[in-house]
């Protein structure tokens, strides 16, 4: 599968047709690609969180219509990261969306951990409850969004459903890119899976975002990393990677489900254990 991580900024100002006209000719130059995958609220910008009421869109709304030309165009596979949508009862989600190359929705993913340090994302947007897997022409896919990726539990559970591939579309700050490195390699190693992150880039309201989209196998093997600028990486990847190194270290399988602490039900306190020293 040939992977294209279109990193993308989303200066102040710029109208929302120009940056998905912008971020289409982008995305096109991706010719060759099997999956394109962009970041986490580019249309809107993350964080202009007071143009989030004023951008949000219906599910069917111009990002997903984009998008869907996109794929139809490349005869691929797009994830069009994140947008900001808004539901009947008004509420608002960051909702992620994986299309098919005939443009239909495979996968829909509204992300549950809403982000509230030096953010107003946790004010603004509802938190999504569900973490669905798909089956689809190119495996077994889920995805999860950012801030979800310091959340082990979530994406235990996306393994649970039998997902190979996460994608991750995100709008990660340099300032902590050290943790970015850390979780997506953490986080394809413990749950033996390909991680595909796509971040934004570019200066959102004073907050640099970090870049460095990246592409991690089971074993910890990075197979790409961006750089910090606008643009198109490449990635190729071979998904079976992910049966072989389960059936060759297969640590999954050494869970242990007979005891409490090793799903997400709370430890019983009996009351009659001693605690330990
Ligand atoms: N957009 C986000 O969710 C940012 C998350 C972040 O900066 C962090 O976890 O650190």
């Amino acid at each position: 599968m040939r992977v294209a991580l279109v990193q993308v900024d989303s200066p102040a100002g710029e109208p929302a047709g120009e940056r998905r006209a912008r971020v289409g000719d982008l995305v096109r130059s991706a010719g060759e690609a099997d999956l394109v995958v962009l970041p986490e609220l580019w249309a809107a910008g993350y964080f202009a969180f007071d143009d989030y009421a004023a951008e949000a869109e219906d599910f069917e709304g111009p990002t997903l219509a984009a998008a869907r030309g996109w794929a139809g165009e490349l005869d691929a596979h797009v994830h069009l990261g994140s947008f900001v949508e808004r539901d009947a009862d008004g509420r608002l989600f960051n909702t992620a969306v994986l299309l098919s190359p005939e443009g239909e929705v495979e996968h829909v993913y509204r992300k549950i951990h809403v982000f509230g340090y030096r953010s107003r994302e946790a004010e603004l947007l509802t938190a999504g409850d569900d973490a669905p897997v798909a089956a689809t022409a190119i495996g077994r896919v889920a995805a999860t969004t950012c801030y979800d990726l310091r959340f082990p539990e979530l994406w235990r559970s996306l393994v649970d459903g039998g997902a190979r591939t996460v994608i991750v579309p995100a709008a990660w700050p340099a300032a902590r890119r050290e943790h970015w490195r850390l979780f997506t390699s953490c986080r394809a190693v413990e749950e033996q899976i390909v991680l595909i992150a796509c971040n934004a880039v570019g200066v959102q309201h004073g907050v640099e975002l970090g870049g460095h989209s990246r592409v991690v196998d089971p074993w910890g093997t990075v197979l790409a990393e961006a750089g910090a600028e606008p643009g198109v990486t490449w990635c190729d990847v071979d998904t079976a990677v992910v049966d072989r190194a389960r059936a060759e270290f297969p640590v999954l399988a050494d869970r242990r489900g007979d005891l409490p602490f090793a799903g997400n039900a709370p430890a019983p306190h009996s009351g009659t254990a001693a605690p330990r020293a």
